[in-house]
């Protein structure tokens, strides 16, 4: 099975890493194609995989197709190999925005099967979180075969596509917020005198560990902030401050802004 990648940035290499440190694929069964030589080699050396600068090579080969590229490139990209796609080949789009009606209408060909999936950069650490739904030709068999597959680097549900949007805010997005919220703790504890690179591994491990608990306890979130916050001790006046500042209000109207521009992208 010959999986492919159109388009060859961060999110594609995330998900070729993570595909390929579980053994779901090997390298020779990866190919990819970039719009520049310059990134076409430096994928192939990272990785050891094919790669070209040729979409259609890809396409005509692929037995599933990503499509990752930037969503205003959909256009020229489909209509570059839309008929080179074999009938029976999974196209999965990772792009945020695009629905399953405008894939099906920018490659014009009914029969095609398609499916629209929004991963994460955790892929690369293979902790990644995708959503996916898929085109009415897809058999539930193929869709099985697809998440096992994304399920190489990480979890992977199927959610309505009215959701899609909501997916790209909580998970396919987020992980930028929490880089800011590490960064945000780590500078804070170098202005307290912590040595900078203590600091990352630090403030990373707590966020590492909390999403843990939240996960494998089962337990409220709130049930263990509660946990954390000692009467009369230092942990509840940081959550005051930050109650104070808005911090809830400040993730949730973030979150509304991401889910919007995906929503009119
Ligand atoms: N970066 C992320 O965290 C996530 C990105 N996505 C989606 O993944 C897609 C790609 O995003 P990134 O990887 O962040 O972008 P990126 O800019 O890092 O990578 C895009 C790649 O597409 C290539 N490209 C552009 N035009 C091309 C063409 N005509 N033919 C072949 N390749 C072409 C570029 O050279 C670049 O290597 C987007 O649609 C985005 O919505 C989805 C989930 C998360
Ligand atoms: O920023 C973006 O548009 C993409 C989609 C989800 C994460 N990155």
């Amino acid at each position: 099975m010959k999986i492919g990648f159109i388009g060859l940035g961060n999110m594609a290499t995330a998900m070729i890493g993570g595909m390929l440190q579980k053994g779901m694929a090997k390298s020779e069964d990866i190919i990819g194609s970039s719009k520049t030589e310059t990134t076409a080699e430096k994928v192939k050396t990272k990785f050891n995989i094919n790669t070209t600068t040729d979409n259609t090579a890809v396409a005509e080969q692929a037995d599933i197709l990503f499509l990752a590229v930037k969503p205003i490139f959909f256009p020229e990209v489909i209509a570059g190999i839309k008929d080179a796609v074999k009938a029976d080949t999974l196209i999965i789009s990772i792009a945020a925005g695009r629905k399953l009606q405008y894939l099906k209408d920018a490659f014009g060909r009914p029969e095609l099967k398609l499916i629209r999936c929004m991963p994460n950069t955790p892929a690369l650490v293979l902790e990644g979180c995708t959503g996916v739904c898929a085109g009415e030709n897809v058999t539930e068999e193929e869709t099985e075969q697809v998440l096992s597959l994304l399920r190489s680097f990480g979890i992977a549900s199927v959610v309505p596509e009215r959701l899609m949007d909501v997916v790209v805010g909580v998970s396919g997005s987020s992980p930028a917020y929490v880089f800011m919220f590490i960064e945000a703790m780590a500078d804070e504890a170098v202005a307290a005198g912590m040595p900078r690179k203590q600091a990352y591994e630090f403030a990373a491990q707590s966020v590492l560990g909390s999403a843990k608990m939240v996960l494998e306890t089962g337990k409220h979130p709130g049930e263990l902030k509660d946990m954390v916050c000692s009467p009369g001790g230092t942990t509840i006046q940081a959550v005051k401050v930050l109650e104070e500042k808005g911090m809830r209000a400040a993730v949730m109207d973030a979150m509304d802004a991401c889910i919007e521009k995906s929503k009119c992208m």
